[in-house]
This record gives C-alpha cells, sequence and structure tokens, in this order.
C-alpha cells in the first residue's frame, strides 16, 4: 500500500509539475506576445498626436497603468503628454516646463517602462539611476516611485547618505533602480567592490541644470565615467540648460527637447500671483515680522540666502511670538531633522517654514499660500525654483519678493528677461512696525542670539560680495553698521577681507573713488554718503559692559575658527570684536584700534587718567566715595610732643647719626640691650610657671581632704537614700574641680581653649607632662587629658589618683 501509494503519488507530481511548466510557458509566451503588442503600439504611437489625453491613451504595460490608477493619476499634463511618448520611444530627452507641472512623473513613467519591456530581474542589476541635486527631492522622488511603480516587481532603493555606507553598499547590489544625491553615489561607485553599473538602461537628472552647473560639475562627470555609453538619459527642469558642453559631458545622442511652456508668455504658472517689494536691507526684518503677522492663519515659506541667516531670524523670530508655528530647515542639519521637519511643515495647515534654496527646487510641498524670498535670489532662475513651491499643479499661491533700492533695477531687468510677470506692493505706512528695539532686547539677554546674529551679518555680507551678478548686488552699497543695528545687533561686526583687508577700508577706499568719478555704475548715492556720527545705544552699552564675560568664550571661539581657517566661511571673512571696556583691552590689541572709533574723555585723578566713556562713570565722578578708590591710598603718621608730624619709620639724620659713635659699637649695644629684655621676660616667664604649678597642688589637697571627709562619713554609715544621687553630686563637685594643667579661668562652661603657644616657651615643661603620663599608661591607669570630663565613677577614680599623684 505504502509502495502503490507512493507510485500514485510519484505519478501525481509528475503530472503537477508538467502543468506547472506548461503554465509557465503559457504566461512567457503571454508575456512575449503583451510585450510585442506593446512595442508594435510605442513604434506607432505619434508623440505629436493631440487625442493623446490619459494615461490610458499611451501604450503603457500593465503594473504601470495599474499603478497610475490606483495613485488617481489620470489626465497627462502637457510634459507629461510631450516628454513620455518620446522616452517610451527610446529617446534623450532635454525637458523643460514650468514648475508644479508633474515633469516627476514624465520621467518616472519611461523607467518603469523600459526596465518592464526589457523583462528586468533582480538578476541584472542595477538598471535606472535618477539623481537628484538635494535629499529633500530625492525622497520625494523615491516616494512617487513607490506608488506608481507598486505593481512592479522591481527593487528599488534610495542613496543620500545619512546612513553608514557599508550599511547601504550591502543592499545596492540587489537594486534595480536607484534614486541617489550625486555626491553619495561617486562615492559607492568608487568604493563599493561588486557595485556594478554596466548594464544601466536608463540614466536620470532631475533639475539637470542645477546638478550640471559649478556645485557637482565633478562629480557628476566622474559619475558618467562610470557608466555605459548605451543608456538613454533624460533631463529634467524648469529651467533648462541647453549649454553644448553640458551635453557634450553626459554624451547625449540626437536629444529631443521638450519645452512646453517656451511659447508661454510667463515662465512661472498661471495661477500664481506674484509682488515684489523694496524695502531696505535695514528694515527687511521689520518688513518680514509685519507680513508674519498679518498672515497667521497661512503656509508660508521664506527663502533666506544661507543657514546662518536662517537659524538668527528662526530664533529670534520665535522667542517673539508671532502666532504662528515656525519651522526652519538648512542643509546643516542632520538628516532626521531635516526628514522630521519637511513632513512637519507637509502635514501643517497653517506654518512657517524658514528655509535656504535646499528646499527650493522641486520639493512638492502642499498647498502653500506664500513664498517670500526675503534675500533676494542669486539669479532669475532660482527665483522662479523658489516660488514654484507654490501655485503647483492646479492649485493657486502667491510670492513676494524683498528688494533693496539698490537690487531693484537690475534684478527687475534679470526677471523680465526671463518672462517672469511681477507687480510692485508697498507696505501699508500704518502697518510699519520696527522690531529693532526687540532684537536689541534678545541680543542683550542671550548672548547665543547675538552670537547668531554676527554670524548671520558676515554669511550675508559674504554671500552679497561673492555674488557674480554685481549689477544688482552692490556690495559697496550696503550700509553694514545700520544692517547690524537691525539685526539688534550692539556694534557692527568688524569683517575682514582675506589676508588682512578690511571690507570697511576697502568700502571707504571704493567710495572715494566714486565721489572721484572712478566707479561707471555708480548711481551717485555712494558719493552722498556721508560718515555719520557713530551713535551708541543704551543696549550697545549695556551688551558691552555686561556681557563681555558670557560672550569671551564666543569671541574666541569665533576668532580661534577664523585663525584655524578650517571653516571655508571662515577663510575668506571673520570678525575680531571692537571693544571698548578697558578690562579687554589687553585683548582687542592692534586689531582694534582699526576699528576704533571716536576718542572717549578722560580726566585726571592724581597721577590716574579715567575715561569717561558711559553716564555710569560720569556719575561716579560725583560720588566722594566711589571715587576714592581711584585717589592715593595717602600715608600713615606719627605726631612727636611738639605736635610735628613724622612717618612711621623715618632715617635718621645722617650727620646726627654719626655724632652718637661707631655704627659697630651701636649694633653691639643695641643687640646688648634687647638680649637682656628677653632674658628678663623669661625669667618672668618661669615664675609665673611655677606659681600655676603651686596653685594647682593647692587645689589638689584641697579635693584631697575633701574625699577624706567623704570616706568617713560612709564608714560612720552616714548614708543618705538613693546612693545614685550620692555619685551624682559627687561627679558634679568633681567636675566642678580644675582638671590636670587647667588654671582657673579655665573653668568656665563651654569648649574646652587651646592653649596658646608662647614664644620662646621651655620644651621641657611639655616633655615633662608627656612623660608623666606615658608612666601613667605604663600602669594601666586611665590618663585623663586636658579638658576630658570624667563621666563615670571609674573615671572619677582615676581622675582622683591623677590628681593626688600631681
Ligand atoms: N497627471 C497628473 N495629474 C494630477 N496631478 C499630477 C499629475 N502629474 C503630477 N501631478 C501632481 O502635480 C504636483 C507637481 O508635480 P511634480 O512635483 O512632478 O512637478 P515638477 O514639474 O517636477 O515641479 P518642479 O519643477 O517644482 O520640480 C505633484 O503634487 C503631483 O502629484
Amino acid at each position: 500500500m505504502a509502495t502503490g501509494s507512493a507510485k500514485n503519488g510519484g505519478a501525481g507530481q509528475k503530472k503537477t509539475s508538467q502543468n506547472r511548466n506548461d503554465a509557465r510557458t503559457l504566461k512567457r509566451k503571454r508575456v512575449k506576445d503583451d510585450l510585442s503588442v506593446l512595442q508594435s503600439a510605442t513604434d506607432a504611437l505619434d508623440p505629436k498626436n493631440p487625442d493623446l489625453k490619459k494615461f490610458t491613451d499611451l501604450p503603457l504595460c500593465e503594473p504601470t497603468t495599474a499603478g497610475l490608477r490606483d495613485s488617481h493619476f489620470e489626465v497627462l499634463t502637457d510634459v507629461q503628454r510631450a516628454a513620455i511618448p518620446l522616452a517610451l520611444k527610446g529617446h534623450d530627452i532635454l525637458g523643460a516646463a514650468k514648475t508644479g507641472s508633474g515633469k516627476t512623473l514624465a520621467f518616472i513613467i519611461p523607467v518603469l517602462e523600459k526596465l518592464y519591456r526589457a523583462q528586468w530581474t533582480e538578476y541584472d542589476g542595477l538598471g535606472a539611476l535618477i539623481i537628484s541635486p538635494t535629499r529633500e527631492l530625492a525622497v520625494q522622488i523615491f516616494e512617487v516611485l513607490r506608488k506608481v511603480g507598486r505593481k512592479h516587481q522591481f527593487s528599488a532603493g534610495l542613496v543620500i547618505g545619512g546612513k553608514s555606507l557599508k550599511e547601504e553598499a550591502e543592499r545596492l547590489g540587489r537594486m534595480n533602480i536607484l534614486v541617489c544625491t550625486p555626491g553619495r553615489m561617486l562615492q559607492h561607485l568608487d568604493q563599493t567592490a561588486g557595485f556594478d553599473v554596466d548594464n544601466l538602461q536608463v540614466l536620470v537628472l532631475d533639475e539637470a541644470d542645477r546638478i550640471m552647473d559649478m556645485g557637482f560639475q565633478s562629480a557628476v562627470d566622474a559619475l558618467v565615467e562610470h557608466l555605459p555609453k548605451t543608456r538613454q538619459t533624460m533631463l529634467f527642469s524648469a529651467t533648462q540648460s541647453k549649454r553644448v558642453s553640458d551635453l557634450a559631458r553626459l554624451s547625449l545622442k540626437d536629444p529631443e527637447y521638450v519645452s512646453v511652456h517656451e511659447a508661454a508668455t510667463s515662465s512661472t504658472p498661471t495661477n500664481l500671483q506674484q509682488h515684489y517689494l523694496v524695502t531696505p536691507l535695514t528694515e527687511k526684518l521689520d518688513t518680514l515680522w509685519g507680513f508674519l503677522r498679518a498672515n497667521l492663519k497661512s503656509k508660508i515659506i521664506v527663502f533666506l540666502s544661507s543657514g546662518k541667516q536662517v537659524r538668527f531670524v528662526f530664533e529670534s523670530f520665535k522667542r517673539m511670538q508671532p502666532g504662528i508655528p515656525l519651522l526652519h530647515l538648512h542643509g546643516r542639519q542632520k538628516q532626521m531633522a531635516r526628514m522630521e521637519i519637511t513632513s512637519r511643515f507637509t502635514q501643517a495647515k497653517y506654518a512657517c517654514l524658514f528655509a535656504t534654496d535646499v528646499v527650493a527646487r522641486g520639493v512638492d510641498f502642499p498647498a502653500v499660500d506664500w513664498v517670500i524670498q526675503a534675500d533676494c535670489p542669486e539669479d532669475a532662475d532660482t527665483y522662479i525654483h523658489r516660488v514654484g513651491r507654490t501655485a503647483r499643479y492646479e492649485s493657486k499661491g502667491r510670492a513676494v519678493l524683498f528688494l533693496d533700492p539698490s537690487e531693484e533695477k537690475a534684478f527687475l531687468e534679470r526677471l523680465e528677461h526671463k518672462k517672469v510677470p511681477i507687480e510692485r506692493i508697498n507696505v501699508k505706512e500704518n502697518k510699519k512696525k520696527s522690531i529693532t528695539n526687540e532684537l536689541q532686547n534678545l541680543c542683550f539677554q542671550s548672548p547665543d542670539l547675538k552670537y547668531l546674529g554676527q554670524k548671520a551679518f558676515i554669511s550675508y555680507t559674504r554671500s552679497i560680495y561673492l555674488q557674480r551678478d554685481k549689477a544688482v548686488f552692490k556690495f559697496m552699497k550696503l550700509d553694514l553698521d545700520a544692517y547690524a543695528a537691525s539685526l539688534g545687533l550692539p556694534g557692527t561686526p568688524n569683517v575682514r577681507f582675506q589676508k588682512g583687508e578690511d571690507i570697511r577700508r576697502l568700502k571707504n577706499a571704493s567710495r572715494a573713488a566714486i565721489s572721484s568719478g572712478d566707479e561707471s555704475d555708480s548711481d551717485g548715492e555712494g558719493g552722498k554718503k556721508k560718515s555719520k556720527p557713530e551713535v551708541r545705544t543704551k543696549y550697545d552699552k549695556m551688551a558691552e559692559r555686561q556681557n563681555q564675560d558670557v560672550l569671551s568664550s564666543h569671541y574666541r571661539k569665533i576668532i580661534e575658527e577664523a585663525d584655524s581657517g578650517d571653516d571655508d566661511e571662515q577663510d575668506f571673512l571673520s570678525v575680531k570684536r571692537v571693544l571698548n571696556d578697558d578690562a579687554l583691552d589687553e585683548t582687542a590689541g592692534a586689531d582694534a584700534t582699526t576699528a576704533a572709533t571716536a576718542k572717549p574723555k578722560t580726566i585726571m585723578l592724581g597721577n590716574q587718567e579715567l575715561i569717561i566713556d558711559s553716564k555710569r562713570r560720569e556719575k561716579l565722578l560725583t560720588s566722594k566715595k566711589k571715587l576714592s578708590k581711584y585717589m592715593d591710598k595717602g600715608t600713615k603718621l606719627v605726631f612727636d610732643d611738639d605736635g610735628n608730624a613724622h612717618p612711621i619709620y623715618e632715617l635718621q639724620n645722617e650727620n646726627h647719626f654719626k655724632q652718637q659713635g661707631p655704627a659697630e659699637a651701636l649694633r653691639r649695644e643695641f643687640v646688648q640691650t634687647e638680649a637682656d629684655k628677653v632674658r628678663e621676660a623669661d625669667i618672668e616667664d618661669k615664675q609665673l610657671a611655677q606659681d600655676r604649678r603651686r596653685e594647682k597642688r593647692d587645689r589638689a589637697k584641697a579635693r584631697e581632704r575633701g574625699e577624706e571627709a567623704a570616706a568617713v562619713a560612709a564608714q560612720t554609715g552616714t548614708q543618705l537614700e538613693g546612693c545614685d544621687a550620692d555619685a551624682e553630686a559627687a561627679l558634679d563637685f568633681l567636675r566642678s574641680l580644675p582638671v590636670a594643667g587647667q588654671n582657673g579661668s579655665d573653668d568656665e562652661d563651654g569648649p574646652p581653649k587651646k592653649r596658646a603657644k608662647k614664644w620662646f616657651e621651655d620644651a621641657s615643661e611639655d616633655e615633662a607632662e608627656a612623660l608623666q603620663k606615658a608612666k601613667k599608661r605604663k600602669s594601666g591607669k586611665k590618663v585623663f587629658e586636658m579638658g576630658q570630663e570624667p563621666d563615670n565613677l571609674e573615671d572619677l577614680e582615676a581622675l582622683a589618683a591623677g590628681l593626688l599623684e600631681d
């Protein structure tokens, strides 16, 4: 039975496996047929067909179609309609379309289709590489890929750093599609053994113009060197570079230019309202604060030029509590923090995010109402990307650009050239409010905030100085002192140019040139500028005076950083504090003198020069008591019988001294007299000691007599009730007696006094005492030390015996 059944089972198994093979063959055939249908449909596809409206109109495989359907994507956007058919046909693509127009899907769908059609499996290795300039954007692309590609069997990974290289490397080998940032990817290509990209089918560069520009140039060049030339390449951005050199570097083959909005009247979304307002640099924070207070029920992104600006504005505004949740994001934050903030802002209904250009490109925050560019962007392209964070897809949005009067003309020309429609608005006069006082208070109360303010000041000044477009960013026109004051700083950080050049001097030099007509682009403003007398506020003085100790470590840090030269920023600029306070004069050194201001008032007090640099000092001059510390301390005098004053130690008149006799004889006479005095004092001391010993003996005899009387009373039976009471009475009596070595004055209550050691005390006295005690110890008797008190009867006996022996 067992065998038979086994036989039957074997036949059944054979049949099942036969069926499975048949099913597999059938499936393979079906897929092959599907693929050939798909391919013929793709070949027959007319990319310019105006009837292509929906994703279902495209020759897409079932998993992609299902993924799109489940993600509720139905209708093609312009860029998708133009780019996807060309990409499906295998063309290299150079795609440019407005922000928020759906470029991500325009490359993700062709990527999925390409690998599906190649029947890519896990054994084929890496099939597609998508590169993004920022981590935030990479994460977002990865999310879209996961959503739309959910019905596919491909494995996909995110390589953006933030994890150990080893951890990432272990998983790389199994990935079919990777979304990455250029630097991290290059690191893997160089260092991860067995990571093979020879088979790569598609390379995508999102925000290609950014990836191709200076910052990533070398990383991208090195990366492309690892990739096979046979791949398909797609480049997308809202502001596309068509530079031949860039395209050559990526070895694009006859790329198709997809520029769907080229003919449009504007390069920004039509549902975006754009405005600018002219606000001097010194009033920028006032304007920003006023704007936030007026838009508490909004979702706002505020772009600033550097991480340091972001931190300072975020920290100071947070302390002033505007009434809207504040967040901040910049590239120096840890990866986890960046992701956390991104997700919090995504979910928030009302919030204000202060950010650098790290989120200027590609990031798709939902429902942003306002984009504020508080610092002018470096160029019109950056402007377009920043404003593109609102009015995405079909939603509406508003953007406001803050311009300094010196930036207005040239930057508006740049925007016009790029077809950006923008209108001027003004801040209502009654809404204007200065927050300088609040900022000054905050900087005074918090040295950390002041430190951030100084860093923000330096980084802003530096960024303006380094800008390429000198027609827009006129460093020489900045009023640095007023700008520093507007940040709440008690003084203008002394910004230094590399290799000891002082920017202040540099500015002054060119102002001189302007006034003599040397600068061609001068509009006369620089020449008109007069050097204002330096006004120091109450806060300046308070901060200088009171914060100096707390801040010294910060300043040391700034100066050390500048000296060490490991911070690229500090390579270029550094801050040296201008120290006015006397206490810090030493540290200020020669450098401070370069920035020294008007010479302060001084007065002479005795032979001291007192600097009057504050009201406090001036007030001090009215108080005699306080002044006394600056006056001479005076000399002590003694008066002789005739009432004449003499110093305590007065040198004798030399002639008078000589008349008294030879110096050696006088010296000997003096020594002899002093020695006699000491001898007499010694005799007196010895006599005193003898008297004390005698007193002691007398007291001991008196005590002895008392005890004898007590013993006689005991023998005669004169016993009172309660012997304990007797013992206690005896104790009291004995306690009242002076113990060995104590004189009468030590009889008082209270702790025993330490005997003062006399000068020239006879050591033999101590030794004799010590000898006696040793003898008593040897004899096994209890020894009482000076000041010790008897506690019980046994102690009393010992004490009495000791007294008798004395
Ligand atoms: N066909 C579509 N139907 C509906 N919504 C879409 C479609 N395509 C894209 N979107 C949505 O439009 C928004 C913007 O898309 P996407 O981020 O791809 O824009 P983009 O062109 O890459 O923008 P940017 O230039 O700023 O990077 C996203 O929220 C996306 O989900």
